[in-house]
């Protein structure tokens, strides 16, 4: 029975090798392709961080503005796509949107094989923002918006596209730093999806569109909307203190904390949490921050249980003027990289991912005809 309890959910266990990236090993704990996320967190533009995963290593300063610039060339949607955009209901879930976006590309840019996979993958970086901002703007506000922007940077054109005008310089860096901690995270759920499809031989468009299924839920991407909602209700540090000692005494989870591998801290959230904190001086918070900073001591005080990257990624979306149920839609635009290079990766070494069950049903037992029954 231990031994069940131990394996559920293949906690522990080795699925397989990779080159891309380590989580919960030595140093900050979290590296792509051998760099640190710290590093890469204050040096790096996201198109690097992008590059680097998807084609093996950083580029050199021309590689890296014909990269930028094949982004920009590739942010159209085909009409085709505008017109199933538009028929999603404004109270769908972005993620849901994004599904059928992926699907729906996959049917009128099909990949035909297997040389034209970074070419699909990059199309799929540059575009998501479109398609995620043009159904945002046409369901909410009726505007049939140009998602063709000058934005050099993915993060600064998202902003762009979600607002109609350019973001701020502190905007557009906050993008930056939050689509690197979100690219990339191992053998995650979402990312295992991808690979599963992946081993079947079956299409890049498909791989990610289950991905996206995976990212949504509660328990993986969709925690930083899950934490902004129960944030939001609480209106100063105390309240929420006495909120979250309740919440335990009910053994609710606490959304935007714990992890499936880090024990002590994840690496990502204190870098995001910086900002979080420089953004709300800067729109002049007068609680929300204070809320996050309780909460944060009273899990570890009660719990020793840590924020997870989702955490601070809540009050710092907010403060940006970015709505609640587009929060995890970003994590898709960030974290189609680390997909896609992992898709890349079972593809060059393959075997169809089949593991075995233990059974525990019934005996096997005589046919009772319906009748009987
Ligand atoms: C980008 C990302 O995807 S990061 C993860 C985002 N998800 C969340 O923030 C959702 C909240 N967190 C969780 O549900 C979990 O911590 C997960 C899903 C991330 C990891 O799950 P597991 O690997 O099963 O967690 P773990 O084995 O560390 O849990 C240990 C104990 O802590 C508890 N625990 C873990 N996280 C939480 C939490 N956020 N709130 C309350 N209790 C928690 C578990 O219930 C478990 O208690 P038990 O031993 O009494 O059953
Ligand atoms: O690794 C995980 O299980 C979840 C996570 O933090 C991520 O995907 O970024």
């Amino acid at each position: 029975m231990a031994e069940t309890i131990k394996s559920t959910g293949l906690r522990g266990q080795s699925a397989g090798n990779t080159e891309i990236c380590t989580v919960g090993k030595s140093g900050s704990g979290l590296t792509y392709r051998g760099y640190d996320i710290q590093e890469l967190a204050e040096k790096a533009r996201f198109e690097e961080v992008a590059y680097l995963l998807l084609k093996g290593e950083l580029p050199a300063r021309q590689e890296l503005n014909g990269y930028i610039s094949q982004l920009q060339r590739s942010r159209g949607l085909p009409e085709a796509l505008k017109k199933v955009l538009e028929q999603i209901p404004s109270d769908a879930h972005p993620m849901d949107v994004l599904r059928t976006g992926t699907s729906m590309l996959g049917n009128l840019e099909t990949e035909q094989r297997l040389e034209e996979q970074q070419a699909h993958a990059d199309r799929l970086l540059a575009v998501m923002p479109s398609v995620l901002n043009y159904w945002y703007r046409y369901s909410h506000f009726g505007e049939r918006i140009e998602t063709e922007t000058d934005d050099t940077s993915v993060g600064g054109h998202f902003l762009h596209l979600l607002h109609g005008k350019p973001a701020s310089d502190l905007h557009a860096r906050v993008m930056n730093v939050s689509l690197i901690l979100y690219a990339e995270h191992e053998f995650n759920a979402s990312t295992f999806t991808a690979r599963v499809c992946a081993s079947t031989l079956s299409d890049l468009h498909s791989c990610v569109t289950g991905a996206i299924g995976s990212l949504r839920g509660p328990l993986h991407g969709g925690a930083n909307e899950a934490a902004m909602e129960m944030i939001s209700r609480w209106s100063s540090p105390d309240e929420a203190e006495r909120q979250i000692l309740g919440m335990l005494e009910r053994k609710d989870k606490i959304m935007g904390f714990g992890h499936a591998i880090y024990r002590e801290f994840d690496p990502r959230s204190a870098i995001i949490q910086a900002w979080a904190r420089q953004l709300a001086e800067d729109v002049g918070d007068t609680h929300l921050y204070a809320v996050s900073e309780r909460v944060d001591e009273v899990m570890w005080r009660e719990k020793k249980l840590f924020p997870n990257a989702d955490f601070y990624h809540a009050s710092a979306y907010h403060f940006m003027g970015i709505p609640t149920k587009l929060f995890t839609p970003i994590f898709v635009c960030s974290r189609l990289t680390g997909w896609c290079a992992h898709i890349f990766e079972q593809r060059a070494n393959n075997r169809i991912i089949r593991p075995s069950a233990d059974y525990v049903g019934p005996e096997k037992r005589a046919w009772v005809p319906i009748e009987q029954r």
